[in-house]
């Protein structure tokens, strides 16, 4: 398989490696390993009034930041000298240089900054079930708590939880719901109305929230619109006193250095790239996997994303521009929204996102409040109505495998690639439920699926094992019950808006993540039994008739609807191209009997794809769409392209 070599270098760098060969398979990647950075309470004010001081000497040389916001340009370049390097682990010893110029300050921030010996203390292996063929990176394990000689604790990542109980769907219910009161809601969790929520480790953010003095423009839905500004530092609440780390990005003038932004704070600071790189393991990473993303833009872009991938990699130059000093640029609000979705992600043990735009063009529409757009609230799992839900689990698909095969022979029985072979229950369940309907796509024992014949009008199926087949949660025939596990970026692409690239290369047959929406039943008779999410606001727009953010069931439900136009995950970003690279595969999957089955939907790669890559679905039955002057111009520029998409404007 190809792999590029910025993404082995990035995977290099992280001390990371891909888990092609492995037995285990074993990743740390989406282990929860966030730096931390501590410091006294007298140092914290010692430093506070040395910023006031050196404040007021750095106006002059951030003028052209102030005037634009109040995000601190001096940051990245005097952050020991301004009192900004509280946050820095290696801060203990700040310069007592009052010098602000940025290209006076790496010399002697290094300098002081500089420490000689470190402890670690090794964390236990904070291990995620991954499937042996996901190629994927590990981190040197990250350490619990590292001493620095001056007493300062850094706590690392390995300190959060990498997954929490999270349930397997939501359900929108009214108050008098009967359905409250009968559902395990270990496993599903009911709201009144689903809105995106700040991810539950998020304490700081949380705090910043409540307390911040800076407040954004932009509002999305589970990101903070308030942070606290660099001269709120003494007054947060923080008894661990430590941070976590948002996102790092490299320096133009000092490789030895990077500018880091925190949780919960509009102020970025510089700090020595090793300390980063053990202490922050994944935000390093996530830097890592942007940078050679950035890299590969630079070689094969157009001329205007050449020029801005550079400008965005090195983050500031000698001339500081206007996006990187406001923290209400789009810029920074990608940042939040790659932070945010991906600690929400990781909540459900889910891979990480990055978002990118490189040509001016801003956010996500999704995420836009003007009248024509619905405002994305982000879901990593499915959301239905109480009516969609109640329907779902009254299906036969629903019943224990013991009651399914009651009246069903043995002899149903066909070879599976299951851990455990013998017990595996999968193609029976097929058998049972679907046989004659659909094709039984059976992983290989890497969790590949074959699609060397693959034809796009036939009905497919992938039906997982649960625990009647009594294999690991790394089996291979538990692709989707793992999840997310490749890193996605999600790109601005220009006329066709924003799509998903491949954060690691991935192999044909591979999944790669699930397709979340909402859930409703269309009726196909007689009228429609629930309507669609679109059609049920009173926010009747535009994008109301833009049906290409909803998929349909062949095999499981003809009926069953997902819809990501209001409610989505990262698989709501997935671009049209005639000639596709990726598939929707319906998925019968629960981990165990006694959970409900709720149709999903996986996405898998059809072809081997290379990092940086644009996935690809096609939306239509090419041989049937109709390529209409007047749809929607095809932006795919494959050979076969049929130019218009039949999607109304
Ligand atoms: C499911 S969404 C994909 C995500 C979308 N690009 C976004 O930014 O939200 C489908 C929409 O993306 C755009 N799109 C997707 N593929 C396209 C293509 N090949 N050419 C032009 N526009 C495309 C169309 O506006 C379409 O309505």
């Amino acid at each position: 398989m190809p792999v590029d070599n910025e993404q082995k270098e990035a995977v290099e760098e992280t001390g990371s490696h891909t888990t092609g060969s492995s037995s285990n398979g074993i990743s740390t990647q989406k282990s929860n390993r966030r730096a931390n950075t501590a410091m006294d309470e007298d140092e914290e004010q010692e430093n506070m009034s040395r910023k006031r001081s050196r404040n007021e000497s750095s106006s002059s040389s951030s003028t052209s930041a102030s005037s634009a916001s109040s995000f601190s340009v001096l940051s990245t370049s005097s952050a020991s000298s301004s009192g900004l390097s509280t946050y820095s682990a290696t801060s203990s010893v700040p310069s007592t240089s009052s010098s602000t110029t940025r290209s006076s300050t790496s010399s002697k921030t290094r300098k002081s900054n500089s420490h000689s010996k470190v402890d670690v203390i090794p964390s236990r292996n904070l291990r995620s079930a991954i499937t042996p063929i996901v190629t994927t990176f590990e981190f040197p394990d990250a350490p619990k708590e590292v001493v620095f000689p001056d007493g300062y604790k850094l706590y690392s990542h390995a300190l959060r939880k990498s997954g929490y109980p999270e349930p397997l769907i939501i359900v929108e219910c009214l108050e008098d719901d009967s359905l409250r009161q009968t559902v395990d809601t270990s496993r599903v969790q009911i709201v009144n109305e689903y809105e995106c929520q700040l991810p539950v480790a998020c304490n700081d953010a949380r705090e910043a929230q409540k307390k911040g003095l800076w407040q954004s423009t932009a509002k999305f839905p589970g990101i903070p619109d308030r942070k606290n500004s660099d001269n709120q530092y003494k007054r947060v609440h923080n008894k661990k006193r430590c941070w976590f780390v948002q996102g790092v990005f490299e320096r133009y003038d000092d490789s030895s250095r990077l500018s880091v932004q925190y949780e919960g704070f509009s102020t970025i600071i510089d700090q020595d790239v090793q300390e980063i790189k053990t202490s922050a393991p994944e935000a390093y990473y996530m830097y890592k996997i942007r940078d050679a993303f950035l890299r590969r833009i630079e070689r094969k872009g157009s001329e205007e994303e050449k020029k801005n991938a550079k400008k965005m990699r090195l983050l500031m130059d000698e001339d500081v521009e206007f996006e990187f000093l406001d923290h209400n640029s789009p810029f920074w609000l990608l940042q939040d929204l790659t932070y945010f979705h991906t600690a929400l992600q990781r909540q459900h043990k889910l891979g990480p996102l990055i978002y990118v735009a490189l040509d001016g063009v801003t956010l996500p529409k999704a995420f836009s409040n003007e009248s024509n757009y619905n405002t994305l609230q982000y879901s990593p799992i499915n959301v239905f109505k109480s009516i969609t839900y109640k329907r779902c689990i009254e299906k036969d698909e629903n019943k224990p495998f013991l009651k399914l095969i009651e009246n069903k022979l043995e002899e149903l029985f066909e070879p599976s690639n299951c851990e455990n072979k013998e017990k595996c229950v999968c193609n029976r369940r097929f058998n049972a439920l679907y046989f004659n309907q659909s094709n039984n796509l059976i992983p290989d024992e890497d969790g590949l699926l074959n699609f060397r014949h693959f034809d796009s009008c036939e009905k497919r199926i992938v039906v997982e094992c649960s625990d009647e087949c009594g294999c690991s949660s790394e089996c291979p025939r538990r692709n989707l019950q793992r999840g997310q596990q490749i890193p996605l970026i999600i790109y601005h692409e220009g006329r066709a808006g924003f799509g998903v690239r491949a954060g690691a290369p991935i192999k044909g047959g591979q999944f790669i993540c699930e397709y979340v929406g909402e859930g409703y039943y269309k009726d196909l008779d007689c009228g429609e039994e629930e309507k669609a999410p679109v059609d049920s606001g009173e926010d009747i727009a535009a994008s109301d008739k833009d049906t290409s953010y909803e998929s349909d069931f062949q095999t499981m439900d003809q009926r069953l609807i997902i819809c990501a136009s209001k409610i989505g995950n990262v698989a709501r970003f997935l671009n049209h191209r005639c000639d596709p690279n990726v598939v929707f595969i319906e998925t019968y999957s629960r981990e165990l009997e006694a959970d409900v089955l709720i149709p999903r939907i996986s996405v898998y790669a059809l072809k081997d794809i290379s990092f940086g890559e644009p996935l690809c679905l096609c939306y239509y039955d090419l041989t049937d769409a109709k390529s209409e002057v007047g749809g929607i111009k095809c932006e795919c520029g494959s050979l076969n392209c049929i130019e218009w998409l039949p999607m109304e404007r």
